[in-house]
């Protein structure tokens, strides 16, 4: 439905947005993630017609639109900072946009659908200056989503509310998402919030998407060092390549006599070549456990509720083991004691180093 192609954004000399190319189908959700100034804000405006490319083309059902202005564009955005009226009620607020196109034949029951879609019934005739925060970004969601458009742009909306509203709204986002079937691309720099929501994430990194899948994929298989150490935490090893067919690729991990031996992806390509192995610390087993293990050291430990993360040092480097707290099975690993770190042969990733 929506296609950037080979799209570029010069600043004064500086690549904001890198020759980007992504596929947007109709009705998914898609997340820009990464860090702040990767480019993801300016991805998103030239989408919205506020930017236009320095290069490349943004299609829409095939047709070029990059340099159509914006009110030409059926795409509603939603800002962090909302932009509401805010001597509008909120009923006024979410009509405005169908007054303004002047489609106001059946405006009163598409306004109360919205208000009820986002769980505002009884909100209508309140200034937005005399709801809560949260309240406020379901008003700007409803006025986004009342004109029906065919893509919806979401410029981290969730950033300024506490982590527990932020968590509910993103349930309730995606569920208006799947029942209005408006294609969202969301932007924001919270892995948490991309993995959970989306369809497919596009990881960027200085203006350029480093790896574009689903959020299963990108956790599991990142394909560069970048995408693993961002989306969630990762144990880094390192090795050579010591053989490779087109099935199996074998590695001998540094600082062991470990030879890994995994199915063969595009990561590795020849013999002797460099290899980071990214293991997520969920995966570590503690005690005689997985295909390979390594005797390791006890250097830290960390309680987070439901589980504990040790700090290890192995023969192999450093490692992090997130393993289950279950109160009354024992005491926890005190630093300085030994263990054998071990992992299973499917948690293993290889990527080029
Ligand atoms: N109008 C502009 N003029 C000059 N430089 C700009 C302009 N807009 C953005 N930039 C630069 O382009 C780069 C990408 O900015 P952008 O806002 O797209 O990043 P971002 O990933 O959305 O960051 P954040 O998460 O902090 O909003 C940054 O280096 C920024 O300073």
């Amino acid at each position: 439905m929506l296609k950037i192609d080979d799209v570029s954004k010069v600043f004064d000399g500086a690549r904001a947005v890198d020759r980007v190319d992504l596929d947007v189908n109709e009705g998914e959700f898609v997340t820009l993630l990464g860090p702040s100034g990767c480019g993801k804000s300016t991805l998103l405006r030239m989408i919205a017609g506020f930017e236009v490319p320095s290069s490349g083309r943004i299609l829409m059902r095939g047709k070029d639109m990059s340099r159509d202005p914006a009110y030409q564009r059926e795409i509603g955005m939603v800002f962090q900072n909302l932009a509401l009226f805010p001597h509008m009620n909120v009923y006024d607020n979410v009509a405005f946009g169908l007054r303004a196109r002047k489609r106001t034949d059946d405006l009163d029951r598409r306004v109360r659908e919205m208000i009820s879609m986002v769980g505002l019934e009884g909100f209508e005739s309140r200034r937005t200056g005399q709801i809560s925060g949260g309240q406020r970004q379901r008003v700007a969601l409803a006025r986004s989503l009342v004109t029906a458009p065919d893509v919806l742009l979401l410029d981290e909306p969730l950033s300024a509310l506490d982590l527990k509203l932020r968590r509910q709204l993103q349930v309730e986002l995606k569920r208006i998402q799947r029942e209005t079937g408006i294609t969202f691309i969301f932007v924001t720099h919270d892995q948490e919030e991309a993995l959970s929501m989306s369809d497919r994430i596009a990881v960027m990194t200085a203006g350029k998407v480093d790896q574009y899948g689903s959020a299963v994929d990108i956790y599991h298989k990142p394909q560069t060092e970048f995408v693993a150490r961002f989306v969630g935490e990762t144990n880094f090893l390192s090795g050579s390549v010591c053989s490779v067919t087109s099935e199996q690729t074998e590695l001998d991990l540094d600082g062991t006599d470990i030879r890994l031996s995994v199915a063969t992806t595009s990561a590795a390509r020849r013999q002797g070549e460099r290899m980071s192995v990214s293991i997520r610390p969920e995966h570590v087993l503690l005690g005689a456990r997985g295909e390979y293990s390594v005797p390791a050291r006890v250097v830290s430990h960390s309680f987070s509720g439901a589980t504990i993360t040790y700090a290890l040092d192995s023969a192999a480097g450093p490692l992090l083991a997130q393993v289950p707290f279950q109160p009354g099975r024992g005491h926890p690993l005190l630093p300085g004691e030994t263990v054998s770190a071990g992992w299973p042969n499917d948690a293993i990733t290889l990527i080029p180093a």
